[in-house]
């Protein structure tokens, strides 16, 4: 039986909270910014919502429905660690180059903290702490036994060699040691990280502590990574995009177009598993150029091409289109699969969709997510959507504890269980409460989450 909201849910949070929560709201400076979402200058638009501001305007929506008392919301909104490092490289030109990098730690309750590290210019620590709650809401949307971290170091991996960027990786697993751990926090890739880097968090964090294949997950399958890591955010993807196209008796991905943002790890194993699966990859772009055709692009033979020139747009398969034009191609599902803020009030209005699946981290604004449901789009949240990487990355880490390997069919048909699972629970709850899909699966995450703390206790 679904829980019903407001009420319902109040109820049941009262009869689980230790009295102590319904107190007066605990003392202390809360930064107003960051437990409720925009300020008031941020709401009459006279500056720009930050990634954890907006993250945490959707939290607040969600908990609207809960209405659990104030002193939780700050428990259940502020990250519980946050650690900044500066990281020095002696670059391969003698110079010495220094780093910040960030990993932040939101919540435990349910499990060791996890979440990847992204290498990116963009990298700060509010996008960190953004990303990091995330997590917490993705593993408990999935119903995975972890909590939510992130990490990142502001660096573009361009300008560094594979030497520099191996030092630096293990200067960060060095500077974070004290706060991983099997048991503790487990990194995985993100933007610009791989089976590479992973292998080097493994090799060094090792180093120190005696063998540990369970303190990072992404690994190469030859060095205890879980067969079907590397496609499982894209294929996690497809499995919502076909559950979504059930549910709404929309039919299945044969024949249906898709535009993709992003040709990294996720979009590009997203189009290869829509590719496969008869649907019809209209456009894709990364960060340098796009590429377009309407009757569908060869998906094997652009990433061919890509691997081959480094150059997407330049794929004889298909027109050049300019990059910024990508969201307005019109197509059944569009994907995001590269960095957050991409949709917004500014361009919510182009978009020729039924369907934004997010497959990256934060892609949609609140404001565009607003004008997103006053045109009737259906989003597919980024907590779910994606989280088909954190559930492979927790097929992986139970490999390695029980230094076992499951074939990669076992792996995809764990993966389609929790997929369909998770959709089913957030359906659910969007059809019987009337509420958009991001919604129901913030409500379904902190249900789960603030279940998990409770009967834990607070002491
Ligand atoms: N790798 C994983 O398992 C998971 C990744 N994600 C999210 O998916 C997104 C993509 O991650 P990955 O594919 O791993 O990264 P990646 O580094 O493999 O690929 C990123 C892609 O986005 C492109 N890109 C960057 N900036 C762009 C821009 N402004 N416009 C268009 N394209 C741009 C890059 O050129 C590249 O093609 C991120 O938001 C990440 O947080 C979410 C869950 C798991
Ligand atoms: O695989 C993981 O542990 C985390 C992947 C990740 O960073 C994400 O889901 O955003």
């Amino acid at each position: 039986m679904a829980l019903s909201l407001r009420k319902g849910a109040q109820g049941l949070a009262r009869q689980l909270l230790p009295a102590a929560c319904w107190g007066a709201q605990a003392a202390g400076t809360e930064a107003q910014h960051s437990l409720s979402g925009p300020s008031k200058q941020q709401q009459r638009g006279m500056a720009k919502m930050s990634h954890s501001e907006a993250t945490n305007t959707f939290i607040v929506e969600a908990l609207e429905h809960l209405e659990y008392p104030k002193r939780l919301r700050k428990l259940l909104l502020t990250p519980e660690r946050e650690v900044a490092v500066e990281l020095a490289l002696l670059r391969d030109n003698g110079e010495v180059a220094t780093f910040n990098a960030y990993r932040v730690q939101h919540d435990n309750s349910r499990g060791p903290y996890k979440g990847g590290l992204r290498f990116h210019p963009q990298v700060d620590l509010d996008d960190v702490r953004s990303l990091a709650s995330l997590m917490t809401w993705k593993t408990a949307v999935m119903d995975i036994p972890f909590g939510g971290a992130k990490g990142g170091v502001t660096v573009d991996p361009k300008d560094l060699s594979e030497r520099e960027l191996e030092i630096l990786t293990r200067k960060l697993v060095q500077a974070l040691r004290p706060i991983l751990g099997t048991y503790e926090d487990i990194p995985a890739p993100d933007m610009n990280t791989g089976a590479r880097e992973m292998a080097w968090i493994f090799d060094e964090y090792t180093k120190f502590s005696g063998f540990s294949p369970g303190i990072v997950t992404g690994k190469p399958v030859w060095l205890h990574g879980s067969l079907g890591r590397e496609a499982a955010t894209g294929r996690g993807t497809v499995f919502a995009i076909r559950e979504l196209l059930k549910a709404q008796g929309l039919g299945d991905i044969r024949n249906k177009s898709f535009v993709i943002q992003g040709f990294g790890n996720v979009g590009s194993w997203a189009a290869q598993i829509l590719y496969e699966q008869g649907g019809r990859v209209v456009a894709v772009s990364d960060a340098y150029g796009a590429v377009a055709n309407e009757h569908g692009l060869e998906i094997p033979e652009l990433r061919a091409h890509l691997a081959a020139n480094h150059n997407l747009a330049s794929f004889p398969g298909g027109v050049v289109m300019p990059p910024e034009n990508l969201l307005s191609v019109p197509c059944d599902v569009l994907i995001p699969a590269a960095i957050g803020g991409v949709i917004t009030e500014d361009n919510a209005n182009d978009l020729q969709c039924k369907i934004v699946a997010e497959a990256a981290n934060g892609p949609t604004t609140p404001d565009a997510d607003h004008i997103l449901r006053q045109r009737g789009i259906t989003v597919l949240p980024d907590i779910y959507t994606n989280g088909g990487g954190v559930s492979c990355s927790f097929f992986e880490w139970v490999q390695n504890l029980q230094n076992f390997k499951w074939t990669e069919e076992e792996v995809n048909a764990k993966l389609e269980r929790v997929m369909v699972e998770a959709f089913q629970a957030i359906w659910e709850l969007h059809t019987e409460d009337k509420i958009p899909l991001r919604t129901a699966a913030f409500v379904k995450a902190l249900q789960r989450v603030t279940r998990a703390r409770v009967h834990r206790g607070f002491d």
